[in-house]
């Protein structure tokens, strides 16, 4: 008999964890954060048919719908999608960070281990060691009343291990290396600019060399300038000590002109997936080009002329329409788009696309 679904409450607080035990496997556990990425081809993340369910009963709102996604070794993908479609539900579902109302099931395999299903203690190391986020809006993630010194020290000291010394020197080091210099470790979040505190999550984040970083929108609420500066510092910082990087975003160009692959979800489920100068210039499902065709295009004056912004709005996902959930929206909709919904399928150039117009 096949084993029913295992359900626990995260005791972090956390979500609610369904974890089917029939596909689990036995895996050697990986000696240490810090050491070399175990998996098989360099694979540092696979997600496995991944959903998030917040509520239960006839108010369940399902923002993230069987999700597969992989990320190598060194690899950095953006996950775009207008607002609402699920993508910080996606990235804090991966270090098991949702709130109590949240559900889970499938599978997040981060160095080969199961974070869904890991004990509570080795989720707290793999926290900040094993992968970090650099949430938006750093005024609300840093804590107002500690120095900035203090904060990038911490997890030094609580996961790191290290002494209070070694974790200042370090922090001042970080500082410094994310632009911030060190004369400012001593300055509380409300004394920085935002481009500033941005930079002191940066540094947080890297502070126990993790090998993956989650960064959620971490320039919204930037003036372009300074988001061009913190996305050049971010793709510098991550290139330069090969962590791998998962970027989200609602604007399809920084994206593309940060990472190497692209992720594009509408209604919590990923429609299209590939390289990412493929899908930005010319993506194979509609709503990826209507994303990609929503902002201009950097040195190309036609693309300010283009109209902007999609017809409608996107779904509410706990009344999602039937068939492909795009489809009240696509320009080139067919009729069986009502009711039949398409699983991803590949659509040439090394991308995979959930549309009927793309050839099987
Ligand atoms: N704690 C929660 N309880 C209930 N529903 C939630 C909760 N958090 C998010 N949702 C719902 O889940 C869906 C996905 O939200 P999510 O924040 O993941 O989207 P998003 O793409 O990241 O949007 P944004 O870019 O605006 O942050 C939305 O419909 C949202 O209202």
């Amino acid at each position: 008999m096949v084993p029913g679904p295992a359900r626990h409450r995260d005791r972090a607080g956390g979500a609610r964890v369904h974890a089917v035990r029939a596909r689990r496997r036995v895996r050697t556990q990986p000696e240490s954060w810090g050491g070399q990425v175990t998996t098989a081809a360099g694979r540092l993340l696979r997600v496995e048919d991944l959903t998030v369910t917040y509520g239960e009963g006839p108010d369940a709102v399902p923002a993230v719908r069987g999700v597969d996604l992989t990320l190598d070794a060194g690899a950095t993908l953006g996950l775009a999608g207008e607002s609402g479609c699920g993508k910080s539900t996606l990235a804090l579902a991966l270090l098991r960070l949702l709130p109590r109302a949240a559900t889970l099931t499938g599978r997040v395999l981060l160095d080969g281990e199961d974070v869904l299903t890991m004990r509570w203690g080795r989720l707290r190391a793999v926290r900040w060691a094993g992968a970090s986020v650099v949430f938006q809006g750093a005024m609300h993630a840093l804590n107002a009343v500690h120095r900035i010194g203090d904060q990038v020290a911490e997890p030094l000291l609580v996961h790191g291990g290290a002494t209070a010394a070694a974790a200042r020197h370090r922090a001042a080091d970080l500082l410094e290396q994310v632009g911030l210099p060190a004369a400012r470790t001593s300055a509380y979040p409300h004394e920085l600019s935002g481009g500033q505190r941005q930079r002191v999550m940066i540094a947080m984040a890297l502070a126990c060399e993790p090998h993956l970083i989650v960064a959620d929108e971490p320039t919204t609420a930037l003036d372009v300038m300074i988001q061009a500066q913190i996305l050049r510092l971010i793709e510098g910082l991550v290139a330069e000590r090969g962590i791998s990087l998962l970027m989200i975003s609602h604007d399809l160009a920084v994206l593309a002109d940060t990472c190497d692959r692209l992720a594009v979800m509408y209604a919590g489920r990923i429609v299209e997936e590939g390289p990412a100068r493929a899908v930005y210039d010319a993506a194979a499902h509609p709503y990826g080009r209507a994303l990609s065709e929503a902002f201009p295009r950097v040195g190309d004056p036609a693309s300010r002329l283009a109209p902007r912004g999609l017809p409608g709005d996107p779904p509410d996902p706990a009344a999602l329409p039937a068939g492909c959930a795009f489809h009240p929206r696509c320009p080139v909709a067919l009729d069986r788009c009502a009711h039949d919904d398409q699983p991803l399928r590949a659509a040439g150039e090394g991308r995979t696309a959930a549309c009927v117009r793309v050839e099987g």
